[in-house]
């Protein structure tokens, strides 16, 4: 490329306005220069310059995909693919350019004038290796992208079709350089400009409102949602992730069967295995008989593993092996090792790469599982979809009452609800609209065919939320440690310990407050995750044991009885 043409490239990517437009550039730039590498090559007329893609996805998962093939007629709908995971993740160790021959799946890269091969059969994933060569790629060129401040935080990838040079260098090497410039000169752009605004989504029972803020992840998904690879959804809890989880299902080839979840708050540890992989009857005390797990309850379906992070160790390494093999055996069952099929999305809501770094989660099945992540954002980054949602709820919530029936939301709320902010997301963005509405029917008398929910119930429901100014849950339970230090402190002035051991009365407090909210002690144990110990009818014994060390704690207090006292009293 001579000085010209690089100033002439620059020119074009200024005058890019969207991450689509600077992108679209560089591919069309690096399939030029592809084309012209071939034709000076000794391949010239046995190959083709096939396609490029780029995508930029920081860790957290993917933001934008674009793809430019020169395979397609003008006029043809785009026809989306997948890049490589298995070419991202050498791009990514490597932090430098590679070539892959993928009939041999080596993976090789270009250094000091020489070639030098990385690994052979390195390039072995098995849906990248079939996914490629179906769309005739016999080599690929991935070269990185990086952010402003170094990290690789994308890939440009080139993809060529020409058999007769397997096992050959090919024209990488005249390559290289020019594709590392482009991206290098390109990369600023592509980090920084916004997002070609998406068009319009098209909405569903599923997906009942799209925002702008999320019509681009949404044309992502629709991509995602037909590959057989994991898919990793994070964001933050209530956002809609198992919503997403069974709205991908019913856009996969495995629509027509079955949609199990896994929600894995609600398990205890000692029985993750058991609910993945099911058991024979005998495998363990209570194994009165055969029973399926989720695995086998999916079969030709989806499984969404919701929470994949409060997975133990344990079973990490069990479905670790079960997403290599794609087998498994049911616990107890000695006999033949049964298939699994069944595509997985899982679910986090917290950074899963946070927990590989803390040891909690194993890195191998990290990378397994995040082939395909995507982060749904929170709702406060998807203002636009606010009043449509709480349109959407309340209809909802006046249809269980009265179905067919309409309910309205009076002018003014939006601005409520859009100044608000909504920490728990969806979820709690229902509880209020719930709470508006259980406060309409007050003024109405009843649920008639029609309601109008107002500006003042709305109001009404707000002022029981925690408002944006509210300190966080961690700043108030640290507000109590801090109670509780002070107060050792004033009896250390009096000679007196407070024995650390009497702050274990925390469970019991939180125990205790759960059962007069809720007014179920079985209730207050599953929100918490007990429901094994509801099952066992163990939980009485365990609320009157914490009972006892909350009362314990009082006395050390110089507290005249105790909250909660009659709550480890009777069994009922
Ligand atoms: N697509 C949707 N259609 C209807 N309601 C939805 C949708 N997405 C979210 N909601 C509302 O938000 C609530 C939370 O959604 P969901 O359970 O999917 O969130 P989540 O991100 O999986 O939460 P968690 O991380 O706590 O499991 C739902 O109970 C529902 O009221």
């Amino acid at each position: 490329m001579n000085q010209r043409h690089i100033l002439a490239f620059i020119d074009r990517l200024r005058k890019a306005r969207t991450f689509e437009d600077a992108a679209l550039t560089m591919l069309r730039e690096m399939l030029d220069a592809a084309q012209a590498a071939l034709a000076e090559s000794g391949f010239s007329g046995r190959g083709r310059i096939l396609r490029g893609m780029a995508h930029w996805r920081p860790s957290d998962g993917y933001r934008r995909l674009v793809l430019l093939d020169d395979t397609q007629r003008s006029g043809e709908p785009a026809i989306h693919h997948l890049p490589s995971a298995s070419a991202w993740r050498w791009v990514v160790t490597r932090e430098g350019p590679i070539a892959i021959d993928v009939p041999l799946g080596r993976v090789w890269t270009w250094q000091n004038d020489a070639a030098k091969v990385l690994k052979e059969g390195g390039f072995s994933g098995q849906d990248s290796v079939l996914r490629l060569t179906s769309r005739d790629t016999s080599h690929l060129y991935a070269i990185p992208l990086r952010a402003l401040h170094g990290a690789v935080e994308g890939m440009a990838t080139v993809e060529a079709g020409c058999p007769r040079a397997v096992g050959e260098d090919f024209i990488f090497p005249a390559l290289q350089e020019s594709l590392e410039l482009l991206a290098e000169l390109a990369a600023p752009y592509l980090a920084t400009l916004p997002p070609r605004p998406a068009a319009a989504g098209v909405t569903d029972d599923l997906l009942p409102v799209l925002g702008q803020s999320m019509a681009g992840l949404i044309d992502m998904l629709r991509v995602f949602a037909l590959q057989e690879e994991t898919l990793l959804i994070g964001g933050p809890t209530g956002a809609g992730k198992s919503r997403l989880a069974r709205w991908c299902h019913a856009r996969s080839v495995r629509r027509g069967a079955p949609f199990e979840v896994l929600d894995l708050i609600a398990v205890p540890e000692e029985l993750q295995m058991a609910e993945l992989f099911g058991w024979k009857k005998g495998a363990f005390t209570g194994a009165v008989r055969d029973t399926p797990g989720c695995i086998t309850r999916a079969f030709k379906g989806t499984l969404f593993i919701d929470e994949i992070d409060k997975l133990s160790l344990k079973a990490q390494a069990g479905l670790l092996q079960l997403l290599e093999s794609r087998t498994y055996r049911p616990i107890g069952d000695g006999a033949r090792e049964q298939q699994a099929n069944v595509r997985f999305i899982v679910g986090s809501n917290v950074d899963l790469y946070d927990q590989v770094k803390a040891g909690r989660f194993r890195e191998d099945l990290y990378y397994r599982i995040n082939v395909l992540p995507v982060k749904l954002p929170p709702l406060d980054e998807r203002r636009d979809e606010i009043a449509e949602w709480a349109r959407f709820m309340a209809l909802r919530r006046h249809r269980e009452s009265v179905p067919g029936g309409e309910a309205r939301i009076a002018a003014g709320v939006e601005r409520l609800l859009v100044e608000h902010t909504w920490p728990g997301n969806l979820r709690q963005l229902d509880n209020v609209v719930r709470r508006a509405y259980a406060l309409a029917l007050m003024t109405h008398g009843d649920a008639g065919p029609e309601i109008l929910l107002e500006e003042k119930h709305f109001a009404r429901a707000l002022s029981y939320e925690r408002g944006s100014e509210r300190r966080s849950t961690l700043d108030d339970v640290r507000a109590a440690a801090v109670a509780v230090v002070e107060e050792a402190e004033r009896q250390q002035g009096k000679g007196l310990v407070l024995d650390l051991d009497l702050s274990d009365a925390f469970r019991g407090l939180v125990l205790g407050t759960a059962v007069e909210r809720l007014g179920s002690k079985d209730a207050a144990f599953r929100l918490f995750g007990k429901g094994a110990q509801v099952q066992a009818r163990n939980h009485h014994k365990m609320l009157r044991r914490e009972m006892e060390k909350v009362e314990a704690l009082c006395k050390a207090l110089g507290e005249e009885g105790a909250p909660f006292r009659e709550l480890g009293d009777d069994e009922a």
